[in-house]
């Protein structure tokens, strides 16, 4: 019997990197998915294709995370074609590299919206969904390495993966009444189309890996084990807490 047997689980910027690999593996421990993107029709409609193989079912809803529009119609979609709303992951995100002394105003207020406006609004959509049907549920949202360590060239991207981990931490105050769990991983470098220019540079992706431990940079599937036990009953006793998923990188100072 899988980890997710008889749940539900919906996860945002789920057609691709992190969030496809926690869609599909969810499938394979039992859940019916939905995933929510913003563009590639053909990656959704093949991560779909990937949960029906596996016996599940599975529906994708298109639309921006940024706007609160969206966040509503994904968990009435969710209702309508699932019945109900178990597990929530938080992780549709953008990390569009630039200098910080020139950064341009779209660009700061693009990343905000995405990745923290628009895990708040998700997060308190679900949650909504999760008080009015009962029974608890489970928050998981895709924080990073970098809510705790800088980048020079992410000073618009850090703040909004500090401000999630802290989302996480309040929302588990606020939930904990409804018996409502809220989590955050900390991805470190994770080999997907986010940072595929950044690390195409050779010198700079030898460099990001010769810091990890573990020998090597990640990878999406990396994460979605990780993501999955926080959203299982294993982790019945688990809230508020953030789970580095960085092969070592963080604590390796020398
Ligand atoms: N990769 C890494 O090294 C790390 C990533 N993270 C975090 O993990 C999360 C996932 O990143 P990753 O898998 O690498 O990224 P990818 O670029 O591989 O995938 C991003 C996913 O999010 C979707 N998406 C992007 N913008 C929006 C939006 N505005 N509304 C709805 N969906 C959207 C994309 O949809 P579509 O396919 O339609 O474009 C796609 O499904 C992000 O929050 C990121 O910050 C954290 C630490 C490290
Ligand atoms: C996109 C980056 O490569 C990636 O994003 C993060 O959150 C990690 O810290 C990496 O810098």
């Amino acid at each position: 019997m899988g980890l997710l047997e008889g749940k539900t689980l919906l996860v945002t910027g789920g057609s691709a990197g992190i969030g496809r690999a926690t869609a599909i593996e969810a499938a394979r421990q039992g859940a019916d998915v939905g995933i929510n993107y913003i563009g590639d029709d053909a990656a959704a409609d093949a991560c779909l294709a990937e949960i029906a193989a596996l016996g599940r079912r599975g529906f994708a809803l298109k639309g921006d995370v940024a706007d609160p529009e969206t966040a509503r119609a994904f968990v009435s979609a969710a209702v309508e074609r699932l019945g109900r709303v178990d597990i929530f992951v938080s992780n549709a995100g953008i990390c569009p590299f630039h200098a910080f002394l020139d950064m341009p105003l779209d660009t700061f207020e693009r990343t905000m919206r995405v990745n923290l406006h628009g895990a708040y609004w998700m997060v308190q959509a679900a949650a909504n969904q999760m008080v009015a049907q009962g029974g608890g549920g489970a928050i998981v949202a895709v924080s990073s390495i970098s809510a705790l360590v800088g980048g020079e060239y992410q000073t618009r991207y850090t703040p909004t993966k500090a401000g999630v981990h802290s989302l996480m931490q309040s929302a588990a105050i606020a939930l904990g009444r409804h018996g409502i769990r809220c989590n955050s991983v900390m991805p470190g470098t994770i080999l997907t189309d986010i940072n595929k220019d950044d690390l195409a540079d050779p010198e700079k992706r030898a460099r990001m890996a010769a810091r990890i431990p573990l020998g090597r940079l990640g990878d999406p599937e990396d994460l979605a084990g990780p993501i999955l036990f926080l959203a299982s009953d294993m982790a019945r006793y688990v809230t508020g807490a953030a789970l580095l998923v960085d092969g070592g990188a963080f604590v390796n100072l020398q």
